[in-house]
């Protein structure tokens, strides 16, 4: 007889009084909305300069429609379709049918008896509408401002890491391989803590890198909970073995925040292609201003061109190769509906089959940041001792490595006790974002 499947656990929901989901939809999405309409009325004239009165008014509608956004969460109203017909509107009413269903008779999905997840980003998608269907100020990301003040807030962190980085590439070729172990793994620790630096999480306030980032990563080896570090250099060493000329080894980063992360993540990026660990390196961002600090493909291409026309020689070396990557090919961005959906990853097999395809053809996939970690695991009140492949729950497109800061309670793949011991000296070591995990999965 086949083994009966586990059932999944609950998933973390502001019905649960207390918890940081709860605290989040009552506290925190209310302020990023406040935000928000307070970034709109700042920008008015900017509006009627370049629109006249048609930008005025579209303001205007755009701050009546996230005010009833607001009032709906507040008061915790049912979630209501997407009236806007923009490309990705049928699949997220679905999914709204689909939570429905899930409720049983128990009411309407609503701002805090459903899934945290679906509604935090039903909230990000809402914004989106605001903005897409007030022309002309469509193109407008309200968090764009905020994206651009993170970089230059981290400038002296990404002169540091960029001035490392060059050095560095002078005598990349004389390494030997534990050399080249210990620069890969020192890169993995900044990008890793480079998660830090979201602006979600802290409602939008500075959240820079102010101090060099490769200075105290000694310090902080004891708060990476599992620390996979060797089995992604393994991985990328026997690629790199077995490469023929026919196939090339392909990355693949799933890119979080813009700003000093994104930063810390290219030159993870042009480490791997200068050390020929990898060949060719993917990136994916959102195809919407989402959850705050999200890269777009506008932050990303202008985070290279910042760096480019950076008046610091290190810097701007970084910014000229990295264009040349882009241009060359061996870099490629790409952006996809489904990042910006709701639904966990476990649902990209049937819902973005031609994703999951792509990413199949990758040798190794680095997921930045919190966010992407719950989706990975489906956002659910796991022990926190199950095993990372079974909370990934058939979700196996290629080997891939969570880079997360932990800022949500969702955590799987500790050592026995290891998650209650922390508990109970620092309760809130979940949502802090001190500690961090470089959790891989081998896939099959
Ligand atoms: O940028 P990240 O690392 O995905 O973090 C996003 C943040 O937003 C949240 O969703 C909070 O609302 C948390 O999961 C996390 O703190
Ligand atoms: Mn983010």
């Amino acid at each position: 007889m086949a083994a009966a499947v586990p059932a999944l656990p609950v998933s973390l929901s502001g019905r649960f009084k207390g918890s940081f989901a709860y605290f989040t939809i009552k506290d925190r999405l209310p302020q990023i909305l406040t935000r928000v309409i307070d970034t709109l009325h700042r920008h008015k004239n900017e509006f009627f300069e370049e629109h006249g009165e048609k930008g005025v008014e579209a303001e205007k509608r755009a701050i009546s429609f996230l005010s009833k956004l607001r009032n709906e969460l507040q008061t915790d109203k049912p979630v209501t379709p997407l009236e806007d017909e923009l490309p990705d509107a049928a699949l997220w009413n679905q999914y709204l049918d689909y939570q429905r269903n899930l409720s049983n008779g128990n009411g309407e999905p609503s701002w805090f008896q459903s899934p945290w997840l679906f509604v935090e980003c039903y909230m990000y998608r809402r914004i989106h509408a605001a903005l897409a269907q007030n022309p002309p100020i469509d193109n407008f990301d309200v968090f764009k401002e905020g994206k651009a003040q993170n970089f230059f807030e981290s400038q002296e962190a990404v002169i540091a890491l960029c001035t490392y980085f060059q050095e560095l590439l002078k005598n990349i070729k004389d390494l030997d391989e534990k050399q080249l172990k210990e620069e890969l793994f020192k890169l993995l620790q900044v990008s890793l803590w480079g998660n830090k630096c979201d602006l979600s999480f802290s409602a939008g306030e500075d959240s820079s890198q102010k101090s060099s980032p490769l200075q105290s990563l000694e310090n902080m080896v004891p708060y990476i909970l599992v620390n996979d570090m060797e089995k992604v250099w393994s991985l990328l060493v026997n690629a790199k073995k077995n490469r023929t000329e026919r196939s090339n080894v392909r990355v693949d980063i799933i890119l979080d925040n813009a700003g000093f992360e994104l930063v810390s993540d290219l030159v993870l990026a042009d480490f791997l292609l200068s050390s020929k660990l990898a060949d060719e390196i993917y990136f994916h961002g959102k195809s919407i201003p989402w959850y705050v600090s999200d890269t777009t493909k506008h932050d990303f291409n202008w985070t290279v061109k910042q760096l480019q026309s950076a008046n610091h020689m290190w810097m701007s070396r970084c910014g000229i190769n990295w264009e040349g990557n882009l241009k060359k090919g061996v870099w490629v961005f790409c952006d996809h509906m489904f990042w910006t959906l709701p639904h966990d990853f476990s649902s990209m097999g049937g819902v973005a089959p031609d994703l999951y395809a792509e990413l199949q053809k990758s040798n190794l996939i680095f997921f930045k940041g919190d966010l992407n970690y719950r989706k990975l695991t489906g956002d659910r009140k796991w022990e926190y001792s199950v095993p990372f492949h079974q909370a990934l729950n058939k979700f196996h497109p290629a080997p891939l490595c969570s880079l997360r800061t932990l800022k949500s309670d969702t955590q799987v793949g500790l050592k026995p006790g290891q998650g209650e011991q922390i508990q109970a000296s620092e309760p809130e070591w979940m949502v802090s974002g001190k500690y961090g995990v470089v959790q891989f999965d081998a896939g099959l």
